[in-house]
């Protein structure tokens, strides 16, 4: 088969961390083909720079930096490794700009204009009731400038603006609701809607 490239995408603690490694275990054993699994930000020093929470970019600045680090993820680790024949999956991708750009006063045109020549990736958005992402966010740690100017519940409607904006870019799409599944469900529903 040919290597596939599968974002996963959802807003922040739906399990897009947890649902992409699990996704890249199992299709490598459902499809006998290696899969590259990655992340944005990326590992590099940019892509560093842009987890530390003390980051000093906000708004434009940081919508440039992240497309910049996302062209730079494509060009030297994506296409390479679909290139290898791996299948290739990321955590996060052109939809995380399309909605925490837009959470940090930037519109969608503008967030477009900066990403528009990436790689269109087969995209799995994962949705939950905001009420679990809530949950799950004060459980956990500090949260981030962008956690905290956002919500679960505003994360969900810029996902489905963005999800009706890439339809008109022919991006293939499925959306995979989480509610009261495990792991493993998710990640066989998942394989549902792609067909493997
Ligand atoms: N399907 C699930 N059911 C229950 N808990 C989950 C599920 N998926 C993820 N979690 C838990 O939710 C939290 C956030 O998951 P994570 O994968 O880090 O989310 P994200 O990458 O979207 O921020 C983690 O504690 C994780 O163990
Ligand atoms: C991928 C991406 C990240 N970011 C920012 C948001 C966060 O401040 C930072 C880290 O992303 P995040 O996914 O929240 O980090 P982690 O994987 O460590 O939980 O990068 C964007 O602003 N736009 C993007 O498209």
């Amino acid at each position: 088969m040919t290597s596939l490239f599968i974002a996963v995408e959802g807003p922040h603690r739906v399990g897009k961390t947890t649902i992409a490694g699990l996704l890249a275990t199992r299709l490598e054993k459902r499809t006998n083909k290696r899969v590259h699994l990655t992340s944005e930000p990326t590992q590099s020093a940019l892509g560093r720079l842009l987890r530390t929470p003390e980051s000093v970019l906000h708004g434009r600045p940081l919508a440039l930096a992240v497309a910049a680090d996302r062209a730079a993820h494509v060009e030297s680790e994506i296409i390479p490794a679909l290139d290898e024949c791996l299948h290739v999956v990321t955590d996060r991708y052109v939809q995380s700009s399309m909605v925490l750009q837009r959470v940090d006063g930037l519109d969608l045109d503008e967030i477009w204009a900066y990403n528009q020549y990436v790689l269109p990736a087969t995209s799995i958005y994962l949705e939950d009731d905001p009420e679990v992402m809530t949950c799950r966010l004060r459980q956990g740690a500090a949260l981030s400038r962008l956690e905290m100017v956002g919500s679960p519940r505003r994360e969900l409607e810029l996902y489905r603006e963005a999800r009706q904006f890439l339809a008109g870019e022919d991006w293939p799409q499925h959306v995979i609701d989480c509610h009261g599944k495990d792991p493993d469900h998710i990640v066989g529903a998942i394989f549902d809607s792609l067909q493997l």
